[in-house]
Formats: structure tokens, C-alpha cells, sequence
């Protein structure tokens, strides 16, 4: 018996011929030309209650699904094409003639073409709509059409897309009201890309309306923004996915010029927007290489903050990536625009800002069009071998009225500015992190070392080196303040800094040996406070 004779792919039809489509669309963008374009191709078009008024509007011959059907829509439009004349038109296989026989049968005719876009479920609920809308607009009878024609795409076309309108207008045109196989393969895998992110939404709504944060499945979908030159290294291939959370930053920034974007420079790119964004109140500019800050400061005016960001660590900046927290204007780019750098990234820039940039030519140029919210909450997801990690976003922030002072010595109002500075910026400083700042402009930054007193040293070292490279009398590190993002194990990292001649330190706490640092504090008169909340970045 011959029951599934399935087609091998190179005996599949070539083109198929369009007679009969279903549209049925929420979004209506296009609609009435792609209509009008299928009508003119001698095309029947059948249609849902708004999408056929709006057809039968323009003048368009529209037959309603209900009476293709004999059917009416019900229950608020919840049951309109869920009927066998409607999928036993899509998913009736034409070269299997127990098929065809079936249709007629059942007096079903077969349906050539589905134009489909679903109730706006995603937008419903960044709305922030209530639960019953939510629940109204999980679209059911659009999915399963989609999935009906995607199934049959040996010969059923499918478009989830107004984008993709055009694209079979014309292939229609071009082969005698066909389309292609070719096309109609690529468009069925588009439409269950859809459909799966579509459920995918829909599951991680309701996994937050059961208060789950971390749901028995993880179904994650994510759109394609752009593929990459290559990935961490040349041998690896990349691309760029963005999650429709629209948050400030790489994932909405457009490209005003500059060479491509590397997998790198996103990384780092993001890495510096996130950090400028920690600071809000002044301009502020942060300089990153390989996703650590080499330079981070508040100034007066931006100009004012670049010139302090860069002179934290002049060396490493070379080819960095700068981010802004303001406007970029013209004075500042024309100072970025005397250093190598890979990328600036902006909220915004002015128009001679921009002009001012334009002659470099290979320096890429971000716009995101605002800033990020420090203390959003949301979700991170990492790949490890064999899985994801997922966890809560870094949006802690400490403030003055989280601070407990630990040592006899208070800190001066001065010290205390720098040292909540100090504590932000090393919450975006790869562990173990340690930050020595004066006057909201970093001077040493150890990033990333096994151990902390190295990156206490290294701190240390970096802002002697930049000191004398500067030619300046005094270390940098001198009547300085220093932020360790865990607790100092050891009295060992605090006396480092002491060395170096910091006077205020700002920590965590929590070590069992948090008495013998406090004492070494206390010993050489420095200032500390704790901030109840450590900021490893692994
Ligand atoms: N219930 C059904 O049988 C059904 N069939 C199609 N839809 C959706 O109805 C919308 C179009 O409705 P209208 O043409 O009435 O504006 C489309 O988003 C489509 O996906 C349905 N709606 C919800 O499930």
C-alpha cells in the first residue's frame, strides 16, 4: 500500500500556481496593494472580518471565510478559520490522490496562498496590558494556518510577513502566477521561526504570570540583527541577535558609519554603553579595551569627562571603544577624533559632531537614541558547554544610605563622591576589580587577576605608569580613594592601597578577617565603608 508516498525533494513541484489565497492580518501595513497586486493576477481571495473590509474597501473582490466556509465567525472572532474547508485546503498534498479525492469529497477547494500575521501578543504585553488582554490576543486560529501551509509548502505558499508581500508579487509576475519552490521552502521556515517565538513569548508570559523565574523549559527567541565578520577569533563565525526588549544600546543603535562590526566590538561596545549609563547626574565617558575600562570620568562637560577618561590610562585607549552618556557635540569628537579608536558609541550626536567624524572614515559610530536604565531588572543568559546559565542582570546599585562605616575615621564628603564612583565603576571591571578614583575620574584600574592584591598592585602600578608618562610630580593614586568589588580576604589588598596612597576605601565587607582589614584601616587613618553588596563580574 502506498499511504505516505512523500516527494523527494528534486521531484518536488517546481513552481506552484496561486488560484485561491486567505489573508488574515492583524497588521494591516501593505495589505490593500498586495490584495490588489493578487487580484490583478487573476487570484480569488478569501479574507477574516477586518482584513476582507478593508480589502472590499479599496475595491477589491474579497469572498469572507465565513462564506467559503458556511460557517459564521464566533465566539469574538476566537473560532473564524479554524475549519477542515479551511485546512483541508492548505494541507491537502495535490500530488496524492487520496488527497485530492478527499477534497472533493468534502467539497474542499484547495487554498494556494496564506498571508497570516498574528494578533500583537508581544506588544499587548510590553503594554503592560492586563491578563484577560493578554489572554485575547494569544492569536490561535493564525498559527494554525501558518503551520497548515507551512507543512504543505510543497505546495501551499505562506507569508507571516508584509515584507515578503513584494517579493512573491513578483516571482507571481515572473513565472505565470507561481511561485517557486525555493521560495515557498524559505518562506515555511520563516513562518515556523514565527510561530515558535510567537509560543515562545507566550510561555515566558505566563512563566511570569506563575511567578517563575526560571520555567522547567527556557524557550529564548531572538531576531537576527546582523551576521558578523567573523567571531571572537577568524576562525569562528558570528552574528548579532537582538531580543525585542528594545533596551538602549548596541541592540538599537544604528550604524552611522564606519567599517563593519566585529564580534569583539560588540561585546566591548555594550560593555562601555552599560557602564556610561551607570551615570546619569554629569557627562561621563567611559573607554574600554578587551570589555574592561581603561578610563572612566564625570566632567563639567563631555569634553571635560573625555579628557579625564583618557588620561586615566592613554595607552590602553589606543583603539578602545569610547561611550558617552550626552549628546555628542563637536568639541568632543573633535578630541576622539585625534585618538585611534574602534568605536564611539552615543546617545545621540549633533550634526556637527557628526560632520566633525566623517573623516574617519573606518571609525564606526553607534547611535542609540538613549540611555540605558542601570537598574532595570531583567534576565542575562551565558552559554556553557552543554547549557545556558541564566540569572538576574547586575541592576544592584549602592547608594550613601546603603554605606556602614567601619573604621573611626568617617569619610569626607569629597571621598564619599568618589568612593560611590569608584563602587560603580568596578561593578563593569572583570573580578577581581579594583578601582582607585579621585575627583569622579578613575586613576587605577586592576581588572581580572586570580588574585586581589594583584589587581591591587597592578591598580597601583597602572596610575604610576600614567603619572610618569604624564610627567606629573605625584602619583595619581595619591590622596586617592579605592573600591574592591568583594570583601579584601587579607588585610594585604587594603595595604597595597594604603601604599599607594589611597585614604578611603570602599568594600563589600563580609570576610571572616573583616576585623583585621578594619584594624589596618583604623592603623593608617583611612576611611572605609562597606556596601553590604559585592558586584562580581565573571
Ligand atoms: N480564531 C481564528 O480562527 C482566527 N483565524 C485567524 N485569526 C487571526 O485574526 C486576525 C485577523 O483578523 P481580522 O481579519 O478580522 O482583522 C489575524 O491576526 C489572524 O491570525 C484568528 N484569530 C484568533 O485565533
Amino acid at each position: 500500500m502506498f499511504l505516505f508516498p512523500f516527494l523527494h525533494e528534486s521531484e518536488a513541484p517546481m513552481t506552484a500556481r496561486i488560484a485561491r489565497a486567505l489573508i488574515s492580518v492583524s497588521d494591516k501595513t501593505g495589505l490593500v496593494e498586495f490584495a490588489k497586486s493578487l487580484h490583478e493576477q487573476g487570484v480569488e481571495i478569501l479574507s477574516t472580518g477586518g482584513s476582507a473590509k478593508a480589502i472590499e474597501a479599496a475595491g477589491i473582490p474579497v469572498k469572507e471565510v465565513a462564506s467559503h466556509t458556511g460557517f459564521p465567525e464566533i465566539m469574538d472572532g476566537r473560532v473564524k478559520t479554524l475549519h477542515p474547508k479551511i485546512h483541508g485546503g492548505l494541507l491537502g498534498r495535490r500530488s496524492v490522490s487520496s488527497h485530492m479525492q478527499a477534497m472533493t469529497d468534502n467539497d474542499i477547494t484547495p487554498i494556494d496562498l496564506v498571508a497570516v500575521n498574528l494578533y500583537p501578543f508581544e506588544e499587548t504585553v510590553a503594554k503592560g496590558a492586563d491578563y484577560d488582554t493578554c489572554i485575547e490576543n494569544i492569536d490561535i486560529g493564525g498559527p494554525g494556518m501558518i503551520r497548515s501551509a507551512a507543512k504543505n509548502h510543497e505546495s501551499v505558499t505562506v507569508i507571516v510577513d508584509p515584507a515578503d508581500y513584494g517579493r512573491v508579487v513578483a516571482e507571481m509576475g515572473d513565472n505565470a502566477g507561481a511561485t517557486t519552490y525555493e521560495t515557498r521552502r524559505a518562506l515555511a521556515a520563516k513562518a515556523y521561526a514565527r510561530t515558535g517565538s510567537y509560543d515562545a513569548a507566550i510561555s515566558t508570559w505566563f512563566a511570569g504570570q506563575l511567578g517563575e523565574t526560571f520555567p522547567q523549559r527556557l524557550n529564548v527567541s531572538a531576531e537576527l540583527k546582523q551576521t558578523l565578520r567573523y567571531g571572537e577569533n577568524p576562525h569562528q563565525q558570528a552574528a548579532f541577535y537582538t531580543n525585542g526588549k528594545n533596551r538602549p544600546g548596541v541592540a538599537t543603535a544604528t550604524q552611522l558609519q564606519g567599517k563593519e562590526l566585529s564580534f569583539n566590538n560588540l561585546n566591548d561596545t555594550d560593555a562601555a554603553f552599560e557602564l556610561v549609563s551607570e551615570f546619569s547626574e554629569k557627562p561621563a565617558v567611559a573607554i574600554i579595551k578587551h570589555a574592561n575600562p581603561c578610563g572612566v570620568a564625570e566632567g563639567e562637560t563631555l569634553l571635560d569627562a573625555y579628557h579625564k577618561a583618557l588620561s586615566c590610562d592613554p595607552v590602553s585607549a589606543f583603539g578602545g571603544i569610547i561611550a558617552v552618556n550626552r549628546t555628542l557635540d563637536a568639541a568632543t569628537a573633535e578630541e576622539i577624533a585625534k585618538l585611534f579608536a574602534e568605536v564611539v558609541i552615543a546617545p545621540d550626536a549633533d550634526d556637527a559632531a557628526k560632520a566633525v567624524l566623517t573623516a574617519k572614515k573606518n571609525l564606526r559610530v553607534l547611535l542609540t537614541g538613549g540611555m540605558a536604565t542601570p537598574d532595570e531588572a531583567d534576565m542575562t543568559l551565558r552559554s556553557l558547554s552543554g547549557g545556558y546559565l541564566l540569572q538576574n542582570r547586575d541592576a544592584g546599585r549602592v547608594t550613601r544610605d546603603d554605606l556602614k562605616v567601619v573604621t573611626k575615621r568617617a569619610p569626607s564628603e569629597q571621598e564619599l563622591n568618589d568612593l560611590l564612583f569608584a563602587f560603580r565603576v568596578g561593578k563593569h571591571v572583570k573580578s577581581n576589580a579594583i578601582v582607585y578614583v579621585k575627583n569622579s575620574t578613575t586613576v587605577g584600574i586592576g581588572a581580572g587577576q586570580m588574585s586581589r592584591v594583584d589587581s591591587s598592585r597592578i591598580a597601583a602600578w597602572k596610575a604610576e605608569e600614567a603619572s610618569k608618562n604624564a610627567g606629573e610630580e605625584t602619583v595619581r593614586t595619591e590622596a586617592s580613594v579605592v573600591s574592591s568589588d568583594a570583601f579584601f580576604p587579607f588585610a594585604d589588598g587594603l595595604l597595597a592601597a594604603v601604599k599607594a596612597g589611597a585614604t578611603a576605601v570602599i568594600q563589600p565587607g563580609g570576610s571572616m578577617r573583616d576585623q583585621e582589614v578594619i584594624d589596618a584601616a583604623d592603623e593608617n587613618n583611612i576611611a572605609m565603608v562597606f556596601t553590604g553588596m559585592r558586584h562580581f563580574r565573571h
